[in-house]
């Protein structure tokens, strides 16, 4: 991994494309020139040139500007007319070619005619979201910030016209339940070129995001697909890449040490993005929220916890700052989140149970072993027995230096309640254990978070769109299935409860509004979420896949309502 010679081991940072540091300019120029009402800045940096960069910069120097740097709309449109594509021309429209409109099989439990008739149109919405990478890119990188991927993409929708990581996990449950084997299979042969050529899949195929990760969910993809095709050859072709992406997470500044009371080494594992200057998608948002801040290398640091917290996939919440009313506290880098380490315990979980499946013995014990390692830790480090629930801890202030080991302190447990508290339930070693199971749900079932539509992402109402009362489908589904995959007739209760809410919510806003959400309003059936630092957008990939999922799982008799109650 290519990093700068300037930064240090300490505070690496991976330097951007000449590409992506023209588009900024361009960016920061529009919005002088249009102002913020309805600007959103990753138009901007999704766009391509027509022409080489040298060309392009040339033509844009010589724009006769105002003393603030604005040009004018007309100059500026006549600019972009000449030498710009638009954002979103880089992707060819494909129809997948394992789609058909009804698949043989497709969600045999819904016997409702009015659930499947719309489970139709939502599967129908693979067409919309399936894309190819035009040759064009291939031919002429340097002319995109989209970066080539061998094989057709899922897009999420609207603004985010590429391929996301974590998201690709859900996209990935909805197809196998439309039966589009071959599309999922396709999507994890991207995400590993993306490994084999950066060592870790990026938050998102595009050269703006290469400086980060996203929540590492590739193992779950490869297991999920395992699972419904028994595909030894997909496993044998995937495990160097697994291997790999474990070392991202667990080396380097990802990687901290807490030393227990009996002096034990637990390594657990955090967010920490290599860069520290504004994202380039967000640059015109990320420049006013660090207005504030004086000190030059506060406003570096800030910069990384920026992106790192867009690593996180929950960009922004409260959830990652020191005082919930002040954005600028955000501190990231200082916080193990037990989500992450969950996932990383999922991925050595599946290593090994996917290296035994290619007779690759000794790898599958090294994982057992380190997974067992983690399970530990996350016992030690993140168990909340008074709450019932796992929580965030604090690294403390000097988490920013090259410290190695940290003393582990109770004091340190993050107490608030967060969706997050209950993702381990989604993991097997977790969810087997059934006092373990029964307690959470206690702690569940009175935390607040359940509300009419759905889980809410916190109990803060910030304004940030992963915190209350905005619920996001990755989230209702990592706890609907963690309490499934429990096997206790309660928690199967719970879970068809809360997996009920989603999809009537889900439905009403479809029918009032014609589309699937990126987010939804928990506190009320059928309306959709808001907050942050984009509109609301449609689409959506994740949501898509997890009402399939849902409706795989649960199916919708002929006489349940659907409509809200
Ligand atoms: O443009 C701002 C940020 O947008 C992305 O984050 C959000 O959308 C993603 C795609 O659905 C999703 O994976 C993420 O959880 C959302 O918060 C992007 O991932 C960020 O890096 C970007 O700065």
């Amino acid at each position: 991994m290519a990093v700068t010679e300037a930064s240090s081991q300490c505070s690496p940072v991976k330097p951007t494309t000449p590409l992506v540091t023209f588009l900024d300019r361009l960016q920061e120029t529009a919005f002088k020139t249009y102002g913020n009402s309805d600007f959103d800045p990753k138009l901007y940096v999704d766009l391509s040139l027509k022409f080489n960069l040298s060309d392009t910069e040339e033509a844009f120097k010589k724009l006769p500007r105002s003393e603030n740097g604005s040009v004018s709309v007309e100059i500026l449109e006549g600019f972009m007319g000449e030498y710009m594509r638009g954002a979103g021309e880089d992707l060819v429209e494909v129809v997948p070619e394992d789609y058909v409109p009804e698949p043989t099989g497709f969600l045999p439990k819904v016997e409702s005619p009015e659930v499947r008739a719309w489970a139709l149109e939502v599967h129908s919405l693979w067409k919309n979201l399936s894309r190819k990478v035009s040759n064009g890119v291939r031919d002429r990188p340097d002319l995109h910030t989209l970066l080539p991927l061998p094989n057709p993409v899922v897009i999420p929708g609207s603004r985010f016209r590429e391929v996301y990581y974590w998201d690709s996990y859900w996209v990935i449950r909805g197809l196998l339940a439309s039966k589009m084997h071959e599309t999922a299979k396709a999507i994890v042969a991207n995400l590993i070129s993306l490994i084999d050529e950066y060592g870790y899949v990026l938050n998102g195929a595009r050269a703006y995001y290469s400086n980060r990760s996203q929540p590492p969910l590739l193992s779950s993809m490869i297991y999920e697909i395992y699972k419904r095709t028994g595909d030894k050859e997909m496993v044998r072709k995937s495990l160097p890449a697994l291997l790999k992406e474990h070392q991202f997470w667990n080396s380097g500044k990802h990687k901290m040490t807490i030393q227990d009371d009996q002096a034990c080494n637990h390594t657990l594992s955090r967010y920490y993005a290599m860069w520290d200057k504004p994202r380039p998608e967000s640059s015109t948002n990320d420049k006013e929220s660090a207005s504030k801040i004086l000190d030059a290398s506060e406003k570096q640091q800030f910069y990384r916890e920026l992106a790192s917290t867009a690593e996180s996939g929950w960009d922004f919440s409260t959830r990652w700052m020191r005082n919930s009313s002040d954005f600028t506290t955000l501190a990231t880098t200082s916080i193990l989140p037990v989500d992450l380490n969950a996932f990383i315990l999922k991925m050595e979980l599946d290593i090994a149970s996917l290296a035994k499946v290619i007779g690759e013995n000794t790898i599958s014990e090294r994982f057992v072993e380190a997974s067992q390692g983690r399970k530990k830790a996350m016992d030690s480090v993140f168990w909340n027995a008074k709450m019932g629930q796992w929580v965030d801890y604090w690294l403390g202030d000097n988490s920013t230096s090259c410290k190695e080991v940290h003393k582990l302190e109770a004091s340190n447990q993050n107490e608030n309640v967060f969706a997050s508290n209950f993702v381990p339930l989604w993991i097997e070693l977790f969810n087997s254990d059934a006092s373990v199971v029964e307690k959470v749900m206690e702690s569940f079932q009175s935390s607040g978070l359940l509300c009419s539509a759905g889980i809410a992402t916190s109990l803060t109402n910030s304004g940030q769109q992963w915190d209350f009362p905005n619920g996001w489908a990755p989230i209702q589904h990592m706890i609907v299935e963690g309490l499934v995959r429990s096997g206790l007739k309660e928690a199967r209760l719970m879970a068809e409860d809360i997996a009920m809410r989603w999809i009537r919510t889900n439905y009403a806003a479809y029918k009032n509004t014609s589309t699937m959400l990126e987010k939804y309003d928990v506190e009320e059936c059928g309306k959709i979420g808001g907050g942050g630092e984009y509109i609301p957008q449609t689409g959506f990939g994740w949501t898509n896949g997890v009402v399939l999922a849902f409706l795989e799982e649960f199916g919708w008799t002929k006489d349940q309502k659907l409509d809200c109650q």
